[in-house]
């Protein structure tokens, strides 16, 4: 049920349109609008009352399967709107919270731009995120998510299809006799038995492909810089160097994502190596084969014959060379295209995209670290103290300027293995830069942003004896190069330095410069540094209560009687210039500063 709201404008001083573009607004929410004019005040006053539909809005914009259109819509406000081109998909964008696409759709840069900031998560249902700008994304802080388990069997079966499908000429053979021929010797083809295929790309299509080729009797070998070895060894597949896999295969079955390494990896050189006669499949991307120097080569018979499902340009021209050559099978993109993958893949990112708009890390996400359901709730008090003390940090900064070098130390019986840091960090960075920027910081671009900002963080650990049951004991945040607004934050060795604990899971903040303190970090701070004396508690407390400022604690922390101390207290709302100038009055305070939390 929409939430309804009443709004008014005011616009001054003549007759206003009515057409404004409510583009904060989803596209399924209500506008009521009656306008009143107030003629001695020459305005028009416009009640509008809005009902805002509190569900996000998911842009899908190509196919996606029924069952992950089901899911969405459980969440979520779902627009179908397939074959949309560039500048429409860029119009829509800014009315929408998540985007799915499959490799049809090209999410530029200036998608992100043009999301205004409300674009959270891109779902792509399928595997190769080619298609989007990663580098865009992170930097808009927007999560990709992609589908990466539910077609790897389809688009394996499409590779078999294709090698025996090109080894039997059966495209060729099908379309002769369509045209009303009989050619029997035309179309002699070659056995697969005992032939070796060399698969390129040993991940998880890569192994189905040969773990179906060995079921074919094929010797199988495979190149993949990145693939473990016991892996390969366990169906019988040799790893082996680029140059042995294309030089020694009869066939070569094509598996590797398309990334600027592999850009045209299959190139005029490339070809030159392999043996004379060799045939060539790929469902991975047509953007790893240089497509002209593939034609020279299946023009010269160094490439006997070529079964391609993806193409550099999709469709690819009509008058291709490649795609018209009479040794080249082609199919259009067809790797993931069977019922059972579709709806595989839909269900798979429907799930992931839910799941971020809820706020949930996706297993699945491709531009952020993605860590284990227990080890978030684990980490939750620490996430929350992590960036409060990055907050608290950089209000310290005089100026709030300035700030190039962070040091961050762990103090945890965990050993690094055991203590993932990169969400803690994330955190802390975002309450670096947040109070002093109008960037919104999110795990997905906090290190981007930190670097873009010339922020460097550096981590330390201290491994503390004891039981490792605790993630983490304490948290340290340091500034260094910087000059402070409360001089008691300075550390001895010269930086801004704050210590904060985890206490009945709430964040505390343990320790200000060498300044012990314990005040839970909720609502806002008032640091103040004072003379030790009878009264002060009191005399800050009535100025606050005068300008009706609730204090939720005080605490006082002291290196003597009678000598400095610092009082920390804890207020729901900001108080008033004034209020700090009267603090800052009584004779015994020497300095204080207000920091929000
Ligand atoms: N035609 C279609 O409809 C489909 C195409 N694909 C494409 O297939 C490719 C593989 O997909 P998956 O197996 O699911 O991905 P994956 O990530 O499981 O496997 C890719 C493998 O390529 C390896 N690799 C990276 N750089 C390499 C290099 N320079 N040389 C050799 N290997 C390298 C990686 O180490 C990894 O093991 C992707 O490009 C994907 O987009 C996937 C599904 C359907
Ligand atoms: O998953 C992949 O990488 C694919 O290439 C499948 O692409 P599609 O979703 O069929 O456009």
């Amino acid at each position: 049920m929409a939430a309804a709201s009443s709004w008014y404008f005011m616009v001054t001083p003549t007759k206003p349109s009515l057409s404004w573009k409510l583009s904060f607004l989803s596209p399924l929410t209500t506008v009521n609008v009656t306008r009143r004019q107030n003629r001695t005040a020459k305005r028009f006053v416009v009640f509008a009352t809005v009902f805002l539909d509190p569900k996000p809005t998911v842009l899908v914009a190509e196919k996606l399967g029924e069952a992950g259109l089901e899911l969405l819509k459980t969440f979520a406000n779902v627009d179908c709107s397939y074959n949309l081109d560039h500048e429409e998909l860029c119009t829509k964008i800014s009315l929408c919270d998540a985007l799915i696409v499959r490799s049809g759709t090209k999410v530029t840069r200036e998608v992100f731009e043009r999301s205004g900031g409300r674009l959270k998560v891109v779902g792509r249902a399928g595997v190769g995120i080619d298609n989007v700008d990663l580098s865009a994304a992170t930097e808009h802080g927007c999560l990709v998510v992609n589908a990466p388990t539910a077609n790897t069997i389809a688009a394996a079966e499409h590779g078999i299809a294709l090698l025996t499908a090109m080894a039997r000429n059966i495209a060729q053979a099908d379309a002769s006799i369509k045209s009303g021929k009989w050619q029997r010797s035309k179309y002699v083809g070659v056995s697969l038995v005992g032939k070796t295929l060399a698969v390129m790309g040993f991940g998880k299509v890569g192994s189905e492909v040969a773990r179906r080729a060995k079921g074919l009797g094929m010797h199988v070998i495979a190149h993949d810089p990145y693939a473990p070895a016991d892996r390969a060894r366990a169906i019988g597949v040799d790893l082996v160097s680029f140059e042995e896999a294309i030089s020694t295969a009869d066939f070569i079955s094509l598996h590797m994502p398309l990334t600027p390494a592999t850009s045209k990896m299959f190139n005029d050189e490339s070809f030159s190596q392999m043996k004379k006669g060799v045939r060539i499949v790929n469902v991975a991307r047509g953007g790893v084969i240089d497509e002209e120097a593939l034609v020279r080569a299946l023009d010269s018979g160094t490439v006997a014959q070529a079964a391609l499902d993806v193409f550099t340009e999709e469709p690819p021209s009509k008058d291709s060379k490649l795609v018209l050559h009479e040794n080249v099978t082609v199919t259009p993109h067809l790797g993931a295209s069977t019922t059972e993958a579709q709806e595989g893949v839909a269900i798979e990112v429907a799930e992931a995209v839910v799941g971020a708009l809820k706020g949930q890390l996706a297993a699945t996400a491709v531009n952020a670290p993605m860590l284990p359901a227990e080890i978030l709730s684990e980490l939750a008090p620490f996430v929350t103290l992590s960036e409060k003390l990055g907050r608290l940090a950089v209000q310290l900064v005089a100026g709030g300027r300035g700030v190039q070098s962070v040091k961050v130390t762990y103090a945890s019986a965990r050993g690094p293995d055991d203590l993932d840091t990169r969400l803690l960090r994330a955190m802390i960075t975002k309450g670096l830069i947040e109070p002093i920027s109008s960037v919104f910081i999110n795990l997905v671009n906090a290190d981007f942003s930190a670097k873009q900002r010339g922020l460097r963080i550096t981590e330390e650990r201290i491994l503390l004896d004891g039981s490792p049951e605790n993630p983490l004991e304490f948290i340290q945040v340091q500034i260094a190069n910087v000059e402070s607004k409360f001089s008691i934050a300075m550390s001895d060795s010269g930086e801004i330095k704050v210590e904060g604990r985890v206490k009945d899971g709430k964040p505390h903040l343990t320790k200000v410069g060498s300044f012990g303190v314990d005040v839970s970090m909720e609502g806002s701070l008032i640091l103040c540094r004072q003379v030790d004396q009878p009264g002060m508690v009191g005399s800050v407390g009535s100025i606050l209560g005068e300008e009706n400022v609730n204090v939720s604690f005080m605490s006082v922390g002291r290196i003597a009687p009678r000598k400095q101390a610092v009082m920390t207290i804890g207020v729901d709302e900001e108080p008033s210039k004034e209020a700090l100038r009267r603090i800052r009055e009584i004779p015994a305070a020497e300095e204080i500063v207000f920091l929000k939390l």
